[in-house]
């Protein structure tokens, strides 16, 4: 067993709800232990049956009924919870999908609540793949979904992405959780890595796809605009957006210029997650390696 979580694993034994429900985001994410979603589910159960309040809710939210411990963990469907709503192409060029209802607003607002005491002002890279800095275009918040604040929702919405999107888990960079308060937006740029960070891309591949979930709707402006050609995105809450940063040979694609255009009334919230072209390992699980996406993904997505 890893060192790092032996601890946590001792302490569930003996029962302690908080370390119940640490393990369960552990199993359920793979982060210094295999995935085990079953496991993970009933560690969660057995810190909801003490009454652990965080551990009920989210079984709450997993189960999307009510009632005592034992229902709520008879009524979480991980098959159906891992379902992907059908695609709809909106464009070619770029190209660009859509996901209709593709969370619940319950789960909107769960992952909202869960990372955004950890807003700052947003960064992006600039010449490396470690350097971040603020950009003038710029003025959102952002925070990083980092392992303390993941938890059985995330991984289950994580699982309906490498659905939708064709792309496994573990390719997946850690999420952003986005915010926009009035006036603030996000320049027009792109998503792909750069030729200069060739030994980013070499490692740990390409940015090969941007999957947005917009967790509100009550804001006016904010949406996703295509700056090429012109195509603006306004989602729903729940609705999820994909979009390829790259060509069928997987080369940048400048069409895939975009930008979040500023909002003019409300708040917007969206989960950012950057799809890579091979494995990152973002949330340490042991042993992962994996191929790089096949040929085909490029030409079918
Ligand atoms: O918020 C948006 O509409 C755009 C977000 C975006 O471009 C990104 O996360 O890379
Ligand atoms: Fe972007």
């Amino acid at each position: 067993m890893d060192p790092r979580i032996a601890g946590l694993v001792e302490a569930a034994k003996k029962g302690n709800p908080q370390a119940l429900t640490n393990l369960a985001h552990a199993q359920a994410l793979g982060v210094f232990t295999p995935r085990d979603l079953n496991a993970a589910l009933n560690n969660l159960a057995a810190a909801a049956s003490v009454g652990w309040p965080d551990a009920v809710r989210e079984l709450q939210v997993l189960s999307r009924t009510t009632g005592n411990w034992k229902r709520l963990r008879a009524a979480v469907n991980p098959d159906a919870l891992r379902r992907a709503p059908q695609r709809r192409v909106v464009l070619e060029k770029p190209r660009v999908r859509v996901f209709e209802n593709f969370a619940t607003p319950t789960e909107c607002d769960w992952l909202i609540e869960k990372c955004r005491d950890r807003l700052r002002p947003a960064q992006v890279y600039q010449n490396s793949a470690t350097e971040l800095s603020q950009h003038e275009g710029r003025s959102n918040s952002e925070a990083s979904f980092e392992f303390e604040v993941s938890d059985l929702v995330l991984s289950l919405i994580r699982d309906r992405t490498a659905r939708a999107s064709g792309i496994p888990v573990h390719h997946f960079e850690v999420g952003m959780l986005l915010h926009y308060k009035p006036r603030e937006t996000f320049g027009r740029h792109t998503d792909f890595l750069q030729a200069g960070m060739h030994e980013e891309i070499e490692a740990r591949g390409q940015r090969v796809a941007t999957f947005l979930l917009y967790l509100s709707d009550d804001y006016d402006g904010g949406e996703t605009e295509f700056s090429e050609v012109g195509f603006k995105f306004k989602a729903r809450k729940g609705d999820a957006l994909m979009f390829i940063n790259v060509d069928q040979d997987g080369a940048p694609d400048p069409m895939s210029m975009h930008a979040g255009l500023p909002t003019t009334r409300g708040e917007k919230w969206v989960l950012s997650q950057w799809l890579r072209g091979k494995p990152v390992n973002s949330h340490h699980t042991p042993g992962i390696v994996g191929a790089p996406l096949p040929p085909e993904w490029y030409r079918n997505v």
